[in-house]
């Protein structure tokens, strides 16, 4: 079963709690939380006291996207702040097993991703290392861009050789997903579709309402 995780990053900051209240009545799981820091993509988004703030009334997946250089040097951070899965950028890391590693030494799964231009095979060698792996589908660093189409073949790419190895690696896309291209995505084998504008700041639905939209093309 296809799971959404709704990208905090669009949410209404001045009354975040009310955004999540929503996405609990709707049964949403995971929440992805995506961390920038103005040096490894050109934004800043939040850090650690929003999360832990979050983590006290919610209990979502944490799904906490790292767009941060060396995020080696924050693991024991999110771990304390309710960081249930940590995604790092194969860009980000000089050393990107001992990342893996600390991350894992902490209990928490492991995400890798890649920026849409780097080449889709350096990250092959480390699917049966890692618990998730996220397709960019859009450049890191904002919310409400478009979906780069060659994703697509990317995600096919990851399903077949997962399937192949029979691994537990989850697939993960992340950027540009509306209600019109998801069944496309879902089609290409992912397990987990992140969606932020989409969701939060849609024109003619309620959060609920684009949840239940979504979930309907799921099941379909
Ligand atoms: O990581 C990122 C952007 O860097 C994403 O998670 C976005 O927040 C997704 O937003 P939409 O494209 O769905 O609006
Ligand atoms: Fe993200």
């Amino acid at each position: 079963m296809v799971e959404i995780a709704p990208s905090l990053l669009s949410a209404n900051f001045s009354n975040l709690q009310k955004d999540l209240d929503e996405l609990k009545k709707s049964n949403i799981k995971y929440l992805h939380i995506d961390v920038m820091d103005g040096k490894f993509v050109p934004n800043i988004s939040f850090g650690f006291p929003i999360i832990k703030a979050i983590r006290k009334d919610n209990d979502f997946v944490f799904d906490t996207h790292l767009m941060i250089e060396e995020p080696i040097r924050y693991i024991e951070n999110f771990k304390k702040c309710g960081s249930d899965i940590v995604t790092i950028h194969y860009e980000a890391c000089s050393n990107l097993d001992e990342t893996i590693e600390k991350i894992k030494s902490f209990g928490m799964k492991v995400g890798l991703t890649f920026k849409p231009k780097t080449d889709i095979n350096k990250i092959i060698p480390y699917l049966e290392k890692i618990d998730l792996c996220l397709i960019m589908s859009v450049e890191p660093g904002f919310g409400g861009q478009s979906f780069m189409e060659d994703s697509l073949e990317k995600i096919k790419k990851i399903r077949a050789l997962i399937d192949e190895k029979n691994l537990s690696c989850l697939i993960e896309v992340d950027g540009g997903i509306k209600d019109f291209n998801l069944k496309k995505v879902i089609d290409a084998g992912v397990d987990l579709v992140v969606s932020g504008s989409d969701i939060f700041s849609n024109n003619e639905n309620s959060i609920s309402r684009q949840v239940e939209k979504y979930k309907k093309i799921i099941n379909e």
